[in-house]
């Protein structure tokens, strides 16, 4: 289990993160909600260390999590960070040479699933196949825990369906994944948790299979609820 536990954050006078608790348990999906610049981001980059937090810890398996621990979670972020010059294979090699997690077979598997061709520039493909590259390469590690960061995002809804089939595949199954997205229709009935995020808050943590089972609500429903 990964732990947030009270995590603030500001720039400058801005406090973006403000006293942010929730967990990201495995075999689950839990989806980060929040409106634009409500801190999505800013939070899965201070759970990978990319930026340090002003207060809180993140935990795993009850233990602070170190640079080693990185090993066990797989960040996906909202953007490729290979060079666009490098073919998919050359991407493949450069994560294998820096991550001991790296599982060639489950790379091969991938390319399938989402018919790539390894031998394709990444620089010269659509921005769908771009965005299955930034997953091939994050999922490709034998990770416990996968971040993701809109991997849905500027994507037609047909790549999408495919990206979200991800989610039901093998790929996916046994791992914790925190998911951050705007489009929920896309995912909602593989969502386990949702977290919402408001004013730097978590403003309310629920499983909307049981929210659609007691009040007869959707995601988006609750999200009205909060946003509006
Ligand atoms: N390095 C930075 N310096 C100053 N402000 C920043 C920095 N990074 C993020 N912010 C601000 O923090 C707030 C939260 O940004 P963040 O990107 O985390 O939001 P988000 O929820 O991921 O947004 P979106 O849904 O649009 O991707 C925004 O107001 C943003 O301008």
């Amino acid at each position: 289990m990964i732990e947030i536990k009270g995590v603030s954050r500001s720039f400058g006078k801005k406090e973006v993160l403000k006293d942010v608790s929730f967990t990201i348990n495995k075999r689950e999906i839990t989806c980060l909600v929040g409106e634009n610049g409500s801190g999505k981001t800013t939070l899965m980059n201070l759970l990978m260390k990319l930026l340090p937090n002003d207060s809180g810890e993140f935990l795993i398996d009850g233990q602070a999590i170190r640079f080693q621990d990185f090993n066990r979670i797989s960040y996906i972020p909202d953007q490729i960070i290979v060079l666009k010059h490098m073919t998919i294979q050359q991407a493949l090699d450069f994560m294998a040479t820096y991550y001991t997690s790296f599982n060639p077979k489950r790379a091969d598997e991938m390319i399938e699933f989402f018919h790539l061709n390894r031998h394709d520039q990444i620089g010269r493909l659509s921005k769908g196949n771009i965005a299955k590259v930034n997953l091939l390469l994050g999922l490709s590690l034998d990770t416990d825990y996968v971040i993701m960061d809109e991997p849905f995002s500027g994507i037609d809804i047909l790549t999408r369906e495919e990206i979200a089939s991800v989610f039901t595949s093998k790929i996916i199954e046994g791992r914790g994944v925190l998911i951050s997205t705007h489009e929920i229709n896309d995912i909602e009935m593989l969502i386990d948790k949702v977290v919402m995020l408001k004013d730097g808050h978590v403003v309310n943590e629920f499983y909307p299979e049981s929210v659609r089972f007691e009040e007869g609500h959707s995601i988006v429903d609750k999200m009205r609820e909060v946003y509006r």
